[in-house]
């Protein structure tokens, strides 16, 4: 039997985690201007929180407010009418979204809430769309969201949407949130952009064979990212995630990484999280 058919929830409220880029080399170019990429995509268990409510009437509305992101724009509202136009449901709903994921921080706050969207939809919905039909979907609303509806530590080609399973050891991380939004496409057109990366064979992840080609530019645009990287390189690999803002530091323990946490100083915003091996909402598609 399909899931579907037994478990069609009403109201539910879902986890849409944030996702840091282990490594992120540039190693082209397409023709509409896109940037080809090798990256490692890894969930963790810190993130935003979407509340979705069934209607009947098939209107879709973002209920309450999400500073900078009006209704028409926001990605919850558009994956849930990208759902309705690819699967035909005649249902609508009520989108709440609890933003903690800082915007332009690299860490794929709109791509992941698209991503809970889209999965808890097309099971509220009784849609069935398989998670190929659904990563699709999602590849029409943002680079990043495809990784979340797969589910589990990924290697990434393409411009993302090619994915494979890449296992890592356990973690946790040091995050840094550094007060600048960075603007993904401005970085993507820097003229002194590395685009031209050697293509990796990738068999295992390791910090130090890798890099994050977008750093550079951010650094020397951004003063604030490149003080976050060398306060938290005093204590361990730190990197920045994405097109940043956000840098993390990987360490072994719970403990360790508290400590570090705890001689930020103050005002810097800094967190912890765990490393996740999958989706919370992996369970929820076939
Ligand atoms: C940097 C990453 O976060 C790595 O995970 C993603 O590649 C970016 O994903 P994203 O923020 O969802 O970006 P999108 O909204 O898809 O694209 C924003 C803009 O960045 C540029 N862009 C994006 C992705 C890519 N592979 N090449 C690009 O050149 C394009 O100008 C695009 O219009
Ligand atoms: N639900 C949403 N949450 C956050 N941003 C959204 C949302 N919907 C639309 N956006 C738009 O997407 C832009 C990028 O936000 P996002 O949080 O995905 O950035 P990011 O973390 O830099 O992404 P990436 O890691 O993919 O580079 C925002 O500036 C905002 O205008």
């Amino acid at each position: 039997m399909h899931p579907t058919d037994t478990f069609l929830p009403e109201r539910a409220c879902l986890p849409a985690p944030a996702k840091i880029n282990l490594f992120l080399h540039i190693v082209g170019r397409r023709p509409d201007g896109y940037h080809l990429l090798q990256t490692a995509f890894r969930l963790i268990d810190w993130g935003d929180e979407i509340t979705l409510e069934r209607r009947s009437d098939g209107v879709i509305r973002r209920i309450g407010d999400v500073p900078g992101v009006p209704p028409e724009s926001d990605l919850v509202v558009r994956a849930a009418r990208a759902l309705q136009a690819a699967s035909g449901a005649t249902w609508g709903a009520d989108i709440g979204v609890l933003k903690r994921i800082p915007m332009g921080g690299g860490l794929g706050g709109g791509s992941s809430d698209a991503a809970t969207v889209l999965i808890g939809l097309n099971r509220m919905w009784a849609c069935g769309l398989s998670r190929s039909q659904l990563q699709e979907i999602g590849l029409g609303l943002g680079a990043d969201v495809p990784f979340f509806i797969f589910g589990e530590t990924a290697f990434a080609e393409g411009v993302g949407e090619a994915l494979q399973p890449l296992s890592v050891p356990p973690a946790w991380y040091v995050m840094v949130a550094p007060d600048a939004f960075v603007p993904t496409a401005e970085i993507f057109s820097d003229q002194e952009l590395t685009r031209d990366s050697e293509i990796l064979i990738m068999r295992a992840f390791a910090m130090h064979t890798t890099r994050n080609d977008m750093q550079a530019v951010v650094c020397r645009r951004f003063p604030k990212v490149a003080e976050s990287l060398v306060w938290l390189s005093q204590y361990g690999a730190a990197r920045m995630s994405g097109s940043g803002a956000c840098v993390f530091a990987p360490f072994d323990s719970k403990e360790q990484a508290e400590q570090v946490a705890a001689a930020a100083p103050q005002g810097m915003k800094v967190w912890v999280a765990e490393g996740l091996d999958r989706h919370p909402l992996q369970e929820w598609v076939v």
